[in-house]
Formats: C-alpha cells, structure tokens, sequence
C-alpha cells in the first residue's frame, strides 16, 4: 500500500478542514497538498480531542499527522492563545536530532501563526538560555526528557499548568533507552501542576524546586496518578510500537482511537468517550472494528522499499561493502535494486562508534590500487570489456568461505603479480580516490550535538540541496557528488533525510524494530529506495525466515558474484578473487602505515565483537557470536594480528607484517603456501568469550547512547539535590536499592 491510496487521492487538506488560507500556504510553501494516509485518518480524532496509539510506516508523515491537527486546534482559539498562558503542547523525543527535526517542521508550520511560540529544549544548550525562552513563554514546546524533567523542577518560570496535549514520539524507544523513570516523573509532575490548577484555577503556577519529602517519586508507571492527566489529551506515536508500550499505553491513554494504515482500520476500546477534553467534539466515532492485536504485524515498512540481503564470510565484508558502494555511485549494473542517479547519498549503519569513526577515517584516505601494472614481469591490463568477465557462476564462489577452484588456476604470471605493491602503497599517492567525488561523513551518539548537527546539514546539502547549500558549497569549494554517511543508531529513529535512495546495514540491527527504523531512512514519503543487509551464511535463513514471519516483507539476495565481477571489469581483471585480494591488502597496508587509523581500526574491531552480543532477543536466534570468528572480524577492519595480538603491537610496517599479507594474497589465490598463522576457531572463541561485559564495555555502551548517559547524569545530580534537602530537613534515610539500568537494546520478545 502506498502513501496516498487511490481514495486518499480525492483528499486535500482543505477537505479536512484547513482553512483556505493556511492550506494555499502548506500546499505552495511546504508541498504538502495532500495528505498521506496516516493525516488522513489521525486528524478527525485529533481535532475531536481523543487519546490516539499511532502506529505508521518510516516515512510516512507521522510528523504532521500530529502536529497539523493540534496546531490548528490552537490556532482557531478565539482570542488568540498568548505565550504567557504558558505551554500548551509538549512533545517528547528520544534523541536531540528528532527534537531538532520537529521543532523545525514545528516552525515552518506556524509561520502563519505568529502568536503560537514554538521552543526546544535537548541539552544542546545553556540551561541559562533555555530557563531565558521558558520565562519569556512558549506554547509548544519540543524536548527530550532528561532536560525536560530538569527544567520543571528546577525552572520556576516555566508554566505548564494548563498543558493540553503530550506527544510521545517515537514512545517505544523513548523506554527502551531507559526514560521509563523520567517520563513518570515528568507526569507526576504534570499532574501535580494541573490539579493544583484545578483546585485554584486564578493560580499562575509556575514550575520550580516544589517537592516535598513525600513527593516520592515513583519508577514504576502503574504508580502514576493519571486522573488529572484526563484532561490532557496524549498520542502515543511510532512507526514499531511494541509489547513494551502496553502497560505505558494503558496507564496514561483513556480510550485511544488506534492509528494503523497498515491494517486500514481505527478502532477504539469503547464507542464512548471518556475524556474530559472532549469538549472538542461530540461527534467522535468509532469507523472500524478493533484492530486485532497482532504482534506480528507490529512492524512495517513502505511497500516503495527494496529489501536486499548479501551474503558475506567476515573476512571479505570490507571489500565487499567498498565494491558495493563503488557500484552504486558509478551507476555500475549490479542488479535492477539500485536507483540509477547522478548523485547518491548513502546511509551505512555500523553498531558502535568506534566502528563509524575507523570506516569513515579509512574511506576518506583509501586510494583505488593500481590493478595489473604493479606487477614483478608487469601484467597488461585487461580490457575494460563485459565479455572479458568470468562468467557469474564461477565467481558467485567469492563469497563462500573458500575460493572457488576457478579462482585458483592461477600462473607464474599471477604469482608474481602477488609481489604487486608490497606495502600496497608505492605510487599511490596519485591514484584516485576508491570512491570518487564522494563526500564522508559520521553521525554517532560520541559526537558533540554541535558536530551532530553540521554533519546532517552538511550530509542533507548533498541528499537534497537547496539553492543556498549549493552557493555556499562552491564558496567553500567543496563540491562532492555523492555522500556516505556511516552511522550508528541514534540516526535510525525518526530522522529525515530526503534523497537517501541506499541504506547500508553494514554491522548487524540490535533488534528487529532497529531493522526496520534503519531501513525507513529511505522510501520516504512514497520515494523508492533500497535497504542491503549485511549477513553471514549462517545468519541468513534465519534473518529471511524472522523477516517473513513478522510481515516486514522479503528480503532477496542479492547477486554479489555480479557486483565482484562488475568490479574486476571496471579495473580490467578477469579474476574477482585477485581484485578482492588487492583491495584488502590496499587498506590493510594503509592501516598499517597509519598509527591514528590502526588505533581506530583496533578499537573497532574490540567494540564490534563485545557488542556482537547485545542483540535483542527478536534477533538474538540469527546473530549469535558462537559462530563468530574473531580472526575473520578482525580482517574485516583491516588488521593483519591475530586477535590475540590486538591493541599490543605499535603501529608501523614490520617486514614480518608486511610478508604476512603478502601469504595472505596468497592464500586467497589458494596457492600452496605457508599456513599463515591465525587463531584457530577455538582459540578465536576463546578470545570471543575474554569479552565478557567489562568495566571498559559498560563505558563504551555509554558512549553509545550519548546524550542519554548526559541526561541520566543530570537527573543524579537532581535526585541528589533531593536527597540532601531532604535530609538536611528530616534527617538521613535508610538508602532505597538502586534499580538496575536496563539495557537499551532489551526489548519484549514477541516473535
Ligand atoms: N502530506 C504530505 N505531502 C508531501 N510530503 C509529506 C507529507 N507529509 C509528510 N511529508 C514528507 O514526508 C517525509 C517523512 O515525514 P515524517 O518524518 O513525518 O515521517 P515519519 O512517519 O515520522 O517517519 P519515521 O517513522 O521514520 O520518523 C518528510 O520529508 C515530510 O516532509
């Protein structure tokens, strides 16, 4: 089902009650003429002021699906709404860049508004010119939870006493990343604010430090007192709204109108409405039958998107993600999956920072190798010709864990040809870059919110360049046609990016939600686009097989053989298992002669395979690190030790080193050689299971998740504030046993 259906077709935004004006204005302005499906069916129940589950593809609009109705709800108030009546909306996000993202969308549709004051708070800032805008007023206001409770209790000039509506965004997420605690504590005090409102309705309460020693603050959700939460009217939206959700949902939702295109049908609890706020509308009905409550169709993305898997041994995943990016932005014929363009912009999911920061650092630097001419006695290059290519079938081998017998026929010549540039870097220095015109970029939760920001404006000039993003790029003089972004999760929710045509999940999803959040950064908005996933033989029946069962759609293979094949016609070879086999031992040579980028390949790899296992239970049947082999994983970052090694030696070219890449070249051609000398498989598990969860891993987990350690940091500080208030007026209390972290990437089972 596309964005619009047929019928929606008919539907403007006129049609559901825009006035003329603001519609020539989103319609002329912004392009939004008509809505999707998930506008079309979430506004009536907005606007009649019912509680509403929203649950809708990646990309299909959910943004203004919320936001139009409620502004346009604020925007008719007669007389108007002034910003000193304090905040009236509040949309919580898990992550800043989602803050970021709608509070622009947020902007640009109040512009006809004027008197309507939009805010942001997500710690990117001065907590002093935060507290400045809250006194000045704002009626909606966007923000991420951490920063938000810590306004309202430390903030007496922020008012939201008369607060009408909380969104949650992206909720599902917002409680696996461990805000459960936050948000309740964010509603208790709403609550609080409100029945004291209620109780003395002149009162022009502010927020400020206001608790009590009995103002207990609950962590557990079915202690929050909903009752005067009644009168605000509250949407849960997602695009994978989860198990986790259900108690959350019940507790603060009365009577939700579920939004769900996918099934085509709203449904509600009751036929009646038990809001107070329903003072909107008493024509609010029910059009559809219950939505049935299957888990397995929880999960959805847009049918305009191509799920791709490619099957790949560890140990030829770098060169194969290099071959792969190097055939979408050259247009190469590596199947019908790709968008044939101009200018490409890729989005590359890895699962750690470290692991963003090492393959942008590598791209940038990598170099295309001289195939053919480096050779000992030289060797002609090949013509640049389709019919020069092996046949597919001999070469679909490549990806299996030996080389094919094809590959193996090699001569004198070749085995010359193994003493082809050594350190892999003579001459090097005028070669062309592996992936021309390509601009790289990294977006990761270790970054600073400044750094956050500029890379996804300077990322989106590329994607989808305005006027102006184009005048500064050739003032700057940095013109790059295509772009790949290599980042971590915190730019899979919500994010939107237009003109992403590829998404890369190079390293493993942490869950199945993470799969599909990833891949709905591209088929945005009715846009085609691909998602390839990155998978080990072993993973892939079980990924297929997990996708099918919970409805995502079916992935098809992808034909790697023809992508390898392509590749050594690009660069006049006929053997793909030489191409591949001088790729890898280009960027092991530049690792080796790079101390920086060692160090970053190394911590890579160390955080790839301790966090191999931190998978969700939905996945954690397909990735399993039993299978893992650390001595593959490790070439797959371009380091020659074996794993055992890691982190001890200096960075530098050793002759030892370098004639060990020499055998590996080698090996791959299936010469008979030395055994080199790589763990064997226990001995690789046994370095696997040396990384158990260690202080060190707890600290990078962290770092991981950014912001949020920020603001868990934030609430300490408050709760010990707290704390010594308390004491210092009632003296020392008997410790209550702190509640675990949960692990962000724990989520129900339900498959
Ligand atoms: N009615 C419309 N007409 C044209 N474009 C639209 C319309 N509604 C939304 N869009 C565009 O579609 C894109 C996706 O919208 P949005 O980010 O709200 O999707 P979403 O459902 O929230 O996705 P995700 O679940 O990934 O966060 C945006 O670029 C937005 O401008």
């Amino acid at each position: 089902m596309s964005l619009f259906s047929d019928k929606q077709d008919e539907t403007t935004f006129l049609k559901l009650g825009l006035p003329e004006f603001y519609y020539d204005y989103i319609s002329k302005k912004l392009g939004y003429v008509k809505p999707s499906i998930v506008q079309h069916l979430s506004f009536s129940p907005i606007l009649a002021g019912r509680d509403i589950l929203m649950k809708s593809e990646t990309g299909s609009g959910k943004t203004l699906a919320f936001l139009l109705p409620i502004l346009l709800k604020l925007s008719l108030r007669q007389p108007h709404i002034t910003r000193d009546q304090g905040t009236k909306v509040i949309i919580l996000t898990p992550t800043r860049e989602l803050c970021n993202q709608i509070y622009t969308v947020a902007q640009r549709l109040l512009i006809p508004f004027h008197w309507i004051v939009p805010s942001m708070l997500s710690g990117g800032e001065k907590r002093t010119s935060e507290k400045a805008r809250l006194r000045k007023g704002c009626t909606l206001l966007v923000a991420t939870p951490g920063r938000l409770l810590d306004h309202i209790l430390s903030t007496k000039s922020f008012v939201f006493s008369d607060l009408e509506f909380i969104v949650f965004d992206e909720a599902d997420r917002t409680l696996d990343l461990g805000f459960e605690k936050t948000i309740t504590d964010i509603l208790v005090q709403i609550s609080k604010k409100v029945v004291r409102k209620m109780k003395n309705p002149t009162e022009q309460t502010g927020s400020g430090l206001e608790l009590s020693a009995h103002d207990d603050i609950s962590p557990e959700v079915s202690r929050i007192d909903t009752t005067p939460l009644d009168r605000i009217q509250v949407l849960l939206v997602s695009a994978t709204l989860k198990e986790n959700l259900t108690e959350f949902a019940g507790k603060v939702l009365t009577d939700p109108v579920r939004i769900n295109p996918a099934i085509l049908s709203l449904s509600s609890s009751k036929k009646s409405s038990g809001k107070s706020d329903k003072r909107q509308s008493s024509s609010d009905e029910d059009p559809a039958p219950s939505e049935p409550v299957n888990p397995l169709a929880l999960l959805k993305l847009p049918s305009t998107l191509t799920q791709l898997s490619l099957t790949c041994p560890s140990k030829l995943r770098l060169v194969a993600l290099l071959t792969l990016l190097r055939g979408i932005i050259l247009n190469r014929p590596i199947g019908p999956y790709f968008a044939q363009k101009e200018s490409h912009s890729i989005i590359v999911f890895v699962s750690t920072c470290a692991s963003a920061e090492f393959h942008m650092a590598l791209f940038e630097q990598l170099k295309m190798p001289e195939f053919g001419r480096k050779g000992k006695h030289g060797r002609k290059p090949r013509s640049d010709t389709a019919s020069d290519a092996p046949k597919a079938s001999s070469s679909l081998s490549f990806f299996s864990s030996t080389p094919s017998s094809g590959a193996a026929t090699g001569d004198e010549e070749d085995t010359e040809q193994y003493t082809y540039g050594r350190t892999g870097l003579e001459g090097q220095a005028h070669n062309p870059p592996f992936l021309p015109s390509t601009g790289f970029f990294r977006l990761h939760g270790d970054m600073s919110q400044l750094d956050r920001v500029s890379t996804i404006n300077a990322f989106a000039a590329i994607s989808n360049p305005t006027k102006k993003s184009k005048e500064k790029e050739e003032r700057e003089g940095k013109k790059f046609q295509h772009a790949v972004m290599f980042c971590t999760d915190v730019a899979s929710r919500g994010i939107d990016l237009r003109g992403v045509s590829e998404i890369i999940q190079y390293e493993r999803p942490g869950s199945l939600e993470e799969y599909v959040h990833r891949a709905g950064r591209t088929s945005r908005a009715g846009e085609k686009g691909t998602s390839v996933l990155f998978v080990r033989e072993e993973e892939r029946d079980g990924m297929e097989r997990t996708l099918e069962i919970a409805k995502i759609g079916k992935c098809q293979r992808m034909d790697s053989g023809r992508m390898m094949n392509d590749l050594a016609t690009q660069v006049g070879e006929q053997d793909p298992v030489f191409v591949a086999a001088v790729i890898q031992h280009s960027c092991e040579s530049l690792i080796l002669s790079d101390g920086p980028l060692k160090n970053k390949s190394e911590g890579a790899f160390r955080s790839f395979v301790r966090g191999y296992t931190t998978v969700a239970k939905t996945l954690s049947h397909v990735f399993n690190r039993g299978s893992l082999h650390s001595g593959h994983v490790a070439t797959s970052f371009g380091l020659k030790d074996s794993p055992r090694e890691i982190g001890k030696s200096r960075p530098g070219i050793s002759s030892q080193q370098d004639s060990e890449s020499i055998r590996m070249l080698q090996k791959m051609k299936n010469k008979p050689v030395q055994k080199q000398k790589r763990p064997h498989s226990d001995q690789s598990e046994m370095e696997i299971s040396h990384f158990t969860p260690s202080t060190e891993w707890k600290k990078e987990k962290r770092v991981m998740l950014g912001q949020i350690q920020e603001q868990k940091d934030e609430e300490e500080k408050m709760r010990m504030e707290k704390k010594s208030r308390r004491e210092s007026k009632y003296g020392p209390r008997k410790p209550v046993e702190k509640r675990p972290l949960k692990p962000a990437t724990q989520v129900s089972e339900f498959l």
